[in-house]
């Protein structure tokens, strides 16, 4: 099982997601994010390219679709929290984002 995030290692990590928008649930648990598109068609392609890359890394989010945003929350359910995973998970949404 991947390890929680912890301390100024967890700090670190995230630093550069909450100035990319990211935002931590009230009880530090997971990060949420909503992403805008121009139109449904970029939303669900950006969904598409990051559900093939979440299937590659066993590591999925929680995201809800309305027309064309996304709204994610990601977390590491077997952990209980935030892992390397997230992190990872959240820099590459946020590359795919910057490239619809
Ligand atoms: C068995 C499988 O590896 C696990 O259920 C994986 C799948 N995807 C997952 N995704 C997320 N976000 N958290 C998990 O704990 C998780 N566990």
């Amino acid at each position: 099982m991947t390890e929680l995030l912890q301390g100024a290692t967890r700090d670190e990590a995230l630093a550069p997601l909450l100035a990319q928008g990211w935002t931590e649930t009230a009880d530090g648990n997971a990060i949420r994010k909503r992403f805008t598109f121009r139109n449904f068609n970029e939303a669900f392609g950006f969904m598409t390219r990051v559900a093939l890359f979440a299937e590659k890394r066993d590591h999925h989010p929680d995201w809800r679709n309305v027309y064309r945003t996304v709204e994610v929350e990601l977390s590491t359910h077997d952990a209980g929290g935030l892992t390397a995973k997230d992190i990872e998970l959240a820099r590459t949404m946020d590359e795919a984002a910057a490239h619809v």
